[in-house]
This record gives structure tokens, sequence and C-alpha cells, in this order.
């Protein structure tokens, strides 16, 4: 059975997947205003790798690992509220491209296992 990244489509589908994620994240008046002054460029490349990482593709990730990423926005009110807001965006970015639900439920299940460490607790 080959691993997450790969059955997602390797490296077109995890970069569509992104690109279509932080669309829908800036159109989300939920969440989009922990994005002011954000360089959403620079910040769609760092998720392509991280994400590419924590789906078992090749490690070439860089940034900030999740606490330190996070900080600034826990003291600006980042809450559960919001990881679940972005994890909803992160799933139906997948449905609209076509991922199956396994796959879906996979990539939550990892998005979810971070949330400790984006809350900073
Ligand atoms: C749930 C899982 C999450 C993952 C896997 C994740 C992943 C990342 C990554 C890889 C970075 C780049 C770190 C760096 O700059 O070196 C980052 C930064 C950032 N994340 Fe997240 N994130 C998550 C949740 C959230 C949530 C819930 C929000 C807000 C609603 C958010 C907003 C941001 C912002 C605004 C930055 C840029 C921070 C800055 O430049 O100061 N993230 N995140």
């Amino acid at each position: 059975m080959s691993n997450l990244y790969e059955r997602l489509g390797g490296e077109n589908a995890v970069n569509a997947a992104v690109e279509l994620f932080y669309r829908k994240v800036l159109a989300d008046g939920r969440i989009a205003q922990f994005f002011d002054g954000v360089d959403i460029d620079q910040q769609i490349a760092k998720q392509k790798s991280f994400l590419t990482m924590a789906f078992g593709g090749p490690n070439n990730y860089t940034g900030a690992d999740m606490r330190n990423a996070h900080k600034r926005l826990v003291a600006k009110g980042l809450n559960d509220s919001h990881v679940d807001a972005v994890i909803e965006n992160l799933n139906y970015t997948l449905r609209d491209l076509g991922v199956p639900d396994k796959e879906v439920k996979e990539v939550a299940a990892i998005a979810n296992s971070v949330r400790d460490d984006v809350l900073n607790r």
C-alpha cells in the first residue's frame, strides 16, 4: 500500500490542494483575519513542504515548528474553533478535488494531531 502522499497524487496534487485551500481560508470570515499582513505566497510554499512531509513525501520543510509558528496568533485569540475551521476548509478542498473519503479523513487526522502545538498548550 503506497503512503498517503502517493495516494493523494504526489507533488502536483498536494500543490493544487494547498493553493485551493488558501483561497478558501482567505475567504472564510471566521479565520481570514489571522492572515492579515502575512505573505501568502511564502505561506503557500511553506505549507506545501510541511504537508508533503506530514503526508509521507520528501522532507524539505525548513519552516518553524508548529508551536513557534502560531504563538503570535494564540496571543491574538487563536482557539479550537479556528483550528476546526481550518480543518473544515481542508476537508472541503480535498473533496472539491475528488480525493476519496478515506484519504480526506487521514489528512484531517494529521491536521488534528498538531492542534495542541498550534494552540500552544
Ligand atoms: C491545523 C493545523 C495547522 C498546520 C499544519 C499549520 C501549518 C503552518 C505552517 C507550516 C506554517 C509556516 C511556519 C513558518 O512560518 O515557518 C504556518 C504559519 C501560519 N499559520 Fe498555520 N497551521 C495550522 C493551523 C493554523 C490555524 C488554525 C491558523 C489560523 C486560523 C493558522 C494560521 C497561520 C498563520 C497566520 C501563519 C503565519 C504566521 C506568521 O507568519 O507569523 N494556522 N502554519
